[in-house]
Parts: structure tokens; sequence; C-alpha cells
């Protein structure tokens, strides 16, 4: 059996914070839902209100409360952009977009053994590259409307199943991914769901989300 009709791991949950929150009062919220049900990674992406990347310092500080809060739950902590800092905190990788660094200068920073996730839009060209220079994920999206930040593309279900049934390195399925709207893309091959918005502001709060998208992704399997 080649090494792509291999079974891949099953779907999973991908969290990513709100881009502003107060470290020690988020600590709570995030403490439940981890607590909620399966989650491989927790990513820290702070923002200004101008959509710029937060200060070192906050950063620094978020991560410091937030890190181990994960990282005691078994939750891979990624920060976003910021390779440096994530070499300094000891952070177990970064993520990195088009507009951020390559990705070769991120791995020269992380070093090997830290995860190294590439935003690649919609284009299969920026994924290829990706993997090629060793992105340890490629993120594909936005695929639904989106409050949480202003996409640069709109991506289609079929780069999923067109990506897992080719490449080994695992997708990343982004942009307003809900628990109403994940299903198409847990079908369509997606190796995580990143999801914002979904989980923090869910009705039935981050807790209810993360225990209903973990049902949907063990009830949806890879259409064949
Ligand atoms: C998992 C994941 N995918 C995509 C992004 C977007 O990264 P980027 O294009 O660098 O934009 P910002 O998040 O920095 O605004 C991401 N952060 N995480
Ligand atoms: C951070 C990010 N990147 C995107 C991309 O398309 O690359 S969409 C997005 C927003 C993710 O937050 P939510 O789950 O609230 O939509
Ligand atoms: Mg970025």
């Amino acid at each position: 059996m080649s090494i792509i009709e291999e079974e891949r791991e099953p779907c999973r949950l991908y969290l990513i914070t709100p881009p502003r929150l107060e470290p020690r009062a988020f600590a709570d919220t995030l403490k439940a839902a981890l607590d909620a049900g399966d989650v491989a990674s927790l990513q820290l992406r702070l923002k200004t209100e101008a959509a710029e990347t937060a200060d070192a310092d906050t950063i620094r500080r978020a991560t410091e409360i937030l890190m181990p809060v994960a990282q005691s739950r078994d939750v891979a902590f990624i920060i976003n952009d910021r390779a440096d800092l994530a070499a300094e905190l000891n952070a177990d990788g970064v993520h990195i977009g088009q507009d951020d660094m390559p990705c070769k200068q991120a791995r020269k920073i992380v070093g090997p053994d830290r995860i190294v996730g590439v935003t690649c839009h919609n284009s299969r060209h920026l994924a290829m590259v990706a993997g090629e220079d060793g992105a340890d994920y490629v993120a594909f999206g936005a695929f639904y409307d989106t409050d949480t930040k202003v996409p640069k593309t709109r991506a289609e279900p079929e780069i999923l199943t067109w990506w897992t049934e080719t490449f080994v390195v695992p997708c990343v399925a982004i942009g307003g991914i809900t628990v109403e709207n994940a299903a198409p893309l847990v079908r369509a091959g997606a190796d995580f769901l990143a999801v914002s918005s979904g989980v923090w502001a869910y009705d039935q709060g981050p807790a209810a989300a993360v225990r209903a998208l973990n049902r949907i992704m063990s009830e949806e399997k890879r259409s064949k």
C-alpha cells in the first residue's frame, strides 16, 4: 500500500485564541474548553485593534499564563507570526503567513523539533512550496465568512481532498468554521479544523462547542 493510501489520522480540533484577551481571565475559559474534549493544538494569535501583531511583552505574558494550561493537557501551544518568540518561550511551534516570513527562515529560528505551520490561502502552488520547504502543516482558507480577520481568499473544500489524496503533510482548514458548517470540511479530508469564534462565541459556551465539534469529527469520515 503506498504511503499516500495509508489511513490518515482522524480530523482533530485546532483552537485559535481570540485576537485580544486578558490572559488570567481567559485561562479559566481555556481550561473549560480543553477539558471538554480532544484538542490537538492552541494557537496564540494576539493582534492589535489595527490587526497588527501584538507587541512582544503582550505575547510573553499571555504565553507565560496560557502555555502551561495547554501543555499540561497535551495540547500543543503554537505562537502566531513570531518565530523568535516561539523559540525564546519554548513554545511547540509557530504559524506563519505569506507576509510574515519564509518557511525556511522560520525553521532556522525554531529548529527541527518545533512545528512550523504555513498559511497557503486557496493556492495549490503555495501549499506545494510550503511542503517542499519543510512545513509541518499547510493551512487552507477561508472556507466561510468570518469576522475574525479579512481573509485574502476563499477556499473550496475540494482543495482539502486534492491535498490529502496527494500529500502526506497534514492540512488545516480555517475561516468561519462553526459547529453548523464543519462537517463538509471533515468529509473533504481536513486533517485539522482551525476554529476561533466558532468556539469562543458559541451560544452554548466554548466547552459545548468543543464537544459538538469532536462529535462531528468522529461521526463524519473522509469521503473515499
Ligand atoms: C492555522 C492558521 N491558518 C491561517 C492563519 C492566518 O495566518 P496569516 O495569514 O499570517 O494571518 P494572521 O493570522 O497573522 O492575521 C493562522 N493564523 N493560523
Ligand atoms: C486567522 C484566520 N486566517 C484565515 C485565512 O483565511 O487564512 S481566516 C482566519 C480567521 C479564523 O477565525 P474564525 O474561526 O473566527 O473565523
Ligand atoms: Mg500572520
